[in-house]
């Protein structure tokens, strides 16, 4: 860097001050916090993400402003890379350096300590292409500018709005740019569509009675852009509830994480919807959940289909496209199907999926770890419980379905098979979860299997669970094994647990620290309700008083 530019950038850093106090971590999904405290996070990201862009050799980067499911006082930026995916873990640790750097002194000598590093050069010449996108809360423009000034403090950098946008709207375009190909909203709303049309007409029964969906925008973008698609797609009644238009708050009493956490009826929604399906999706709409209110239910209770639910159903439609390719094919020889979950996932889900046959992966929590993990097979279907999640083809299995459906005599069951793989390959985003397009896809394997949402819940029953957070004075005291389920640290606390464990029929519990809140959290699941709150409260006290 030379003096003029130094000069500049400690200009536009002076700009944005940054707080003090406030320890900023880039955590599982990014810089999340109150909006008012991320001006200079998000300017700071701004030029992580140019450089990013120049080392990558001009490649489009994306920048997300959005706080997900967090309340709507609050905001937050991630990074997309030019695959589409998460930020590279790598690059981490320098978005934690430079969001708490004390001074713009401090923040330019990291940045070039960094570029050296990395050796990242900048000249005069257009080097960097960072593409911005925000959901609807309302800290979110003066943020974009912030970012944009980020970016454009990088010589040779430009910054480009792509305006109000779902979270996997943006990767969905970032992904598609650095393929060359076209990269607009509309281009991500024609894909939807059209695939969806081809596995509609894919469906082996025509005639079918439609019954309606009523989706529950949580009050934010997603709403919106349903709203948007909706227009292109036949075949499916829906209603949209919870769109931000009618006076609710973003998240407030709505929405996937609210309905996934407290399974309880989402405002909007009441006594009138008994039995009819229903979907939650998150406040960026990049997690989606299902729902039916109970025709027994006194409560507020919902019976739940979240994202364990998801992913089997996929599963199951998966292999019953697998299973009709003829026998050398069926074999795995290209189709290395998989399925990554976590630690979280209901262990009835999990019990389910391996009677199916399939090979069942863990991952960390947070999608980074459990994309990776599936990227690993030839279909790799990965899902959070709490609804993120999608489905991944590899480059060679793509290549032999093109192959196939070539050779196939059309209208053949096996061409059918492998005309709906390819469909569900252009549907799913192949970037990062996606509410709108796992919507479509749930609906259209509803519509193929002939089932309403109740015989879809019958798949396999949860076992009763409980979550809790536990607030504590230090929360890396407690350290894990490499798959989340056995804390190393506070020395004996595992000990502590396995005996607690040992009390309950079909007991399982585990205790993490939280990369996204204060908080350690306690999992535990059990035969009956009582048992498992009762097993995460024991658990729970151990927590306080071992930390
Ligand atoms: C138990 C749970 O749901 N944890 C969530 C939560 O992470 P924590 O590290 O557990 O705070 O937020 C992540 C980002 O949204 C999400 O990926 C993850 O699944
Ligand atoms: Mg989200």
């Amino acid at each position: 860097m030379d003096k003029t530019h130094i000069a500049s950038l400690l200009k536009s850093c002076d700009l944005f001050p940054i707080p003090q106090g406030v320890k900023l971590s880039y955590g599982t999904a990014g810089f999340r916090g109150d909006a008012k405290l991320l001006e200079s996070t998000v300017y700071r990201v701004g030029i992580l993400s140019a450089l990013r862009s120049v080392k990558l050799g001009s490649a489009t980067i994306g920048l997300m402003i959005t706080a997900s499911h967090n309340q709507v006082s609050d905001n937050g930026i991630k990074v997309a890379d030019p695959s589409g995916g998460m930020l590279s873990q790598e690059w981490e640790p320098f978005a934690d350096q430079i969001a708490n750097a004390s001074s713009p002194g401090e923040l330019v000598s990291l940045i070039r300590q960094f570029m050296e590093k990395e050796e990242i050069t900048i000249g005069d010449k257009k080097s960097a292409e960072v593409w911005l996108g925000r959901d609807t809360r309302p800290s979110g423009e003066s943020l974009l500018r912030a970012a944009e000034i980020g970016v454009s403090s990088v010589l040779g950098s430009v910054a480009i709005d792509m305006g109000i946008l779902t979270t996997p709207q943006l990767h969905w375009m970032v992904r598609a740019k650095n393929k060359g190909l076209s990269a607009t909203e509309n281009d991500y709303f024609e894909n939807l569509s059209t695939s969806f049309r081809c596995l509609i007409d894919l469906i082996p029964v025509s005639g079918l009675e439609i019954s309606k969906l009523i989706v529950d925008g949580a009050n934010g973008v997603g709403g919106l852009k349903i709203g948007e698609l909706r227009g292109s797609l036949s075949n499916l009644d829906l209603e949209i509830r919870n769109t931000g238009r009618d006076g609710g708050v973003l998240n407030e009493g709505v929405g996937a994480d609210f309905v996934q956490k407290e399974k309880v009826v989402p405002l909007g929604f009441g006594s009138n919807d008994v039995g009819m399906r229903c979907a939650s999706l998150d406040g960026d709409a990049d997690r989606l959940v299902y729902f039916y209110i109970p025709s027994n239910s006194s409560s507020e209770k919902v019976e739940l289909l979240d994202g364990d639910k998801i992913l089997s159903l996929f599963a199951l439609f998966i292999k019953e496209q697998l299973n009709a390719l003829d026998d050398d094919d069926k074999e795995g020889k290209h189709s290395r199907l998989g399925v990554v979950q976590t630690a979280y996932a209901n262990g009835a889900s999990t019990d389910y999926l391996k009677q199916l046959g399939l090979d069942v992966a863990f991952a960390k929590t947070g999608v980074k770890h459990l994309h990776e993990k599936a990227a690993e097979y030839d279909i790799g279907i990965y899902f959070e419980a709490n609804g993120h999640g999608t489905i991944l083809f590899s480059d060679s299995f793509l290549a032999f379905l093109a192959a196939k459906q070539k050779d196939l005599t059309q209208g053949s069951e096996e061409h059918k098979a492998v005309s709906r793989l390819v469909a569900v390959s252009n549907l799913i985003n192949q970037a990062v979860g996606d509410a709108l397009s796992g919507l479509l896809l749930v609906e259209v394997i509803l519509q193929h299997m002939g089932w309403s949402v109740q015989k879809w819940n019958e798949l396999y029953k949860d076992l009763p669970s409980r979550q809790i957070k536990v607030e504590v004075p230090d929360r890396t005291a407690v350290v894990t094994t490499s798959s989340e389920t056995e804390a190393l640290r506070p020395l004996r606390i595992q000990d502590a647990i396995n005996a607690e464990i040992k009390k309950y029929s079909r007991g399982r519990a585990f205790i993490r620290p939280s990369g996204t809140e204060d908080v350690v959290r306690v999992y535990a699941e059990a035969s009956t309700q009582e048992a498992a709150d009762s097993l995460a409260k024991s658990v729970a006290q151990l927590v306080e008083g071992f930390c």
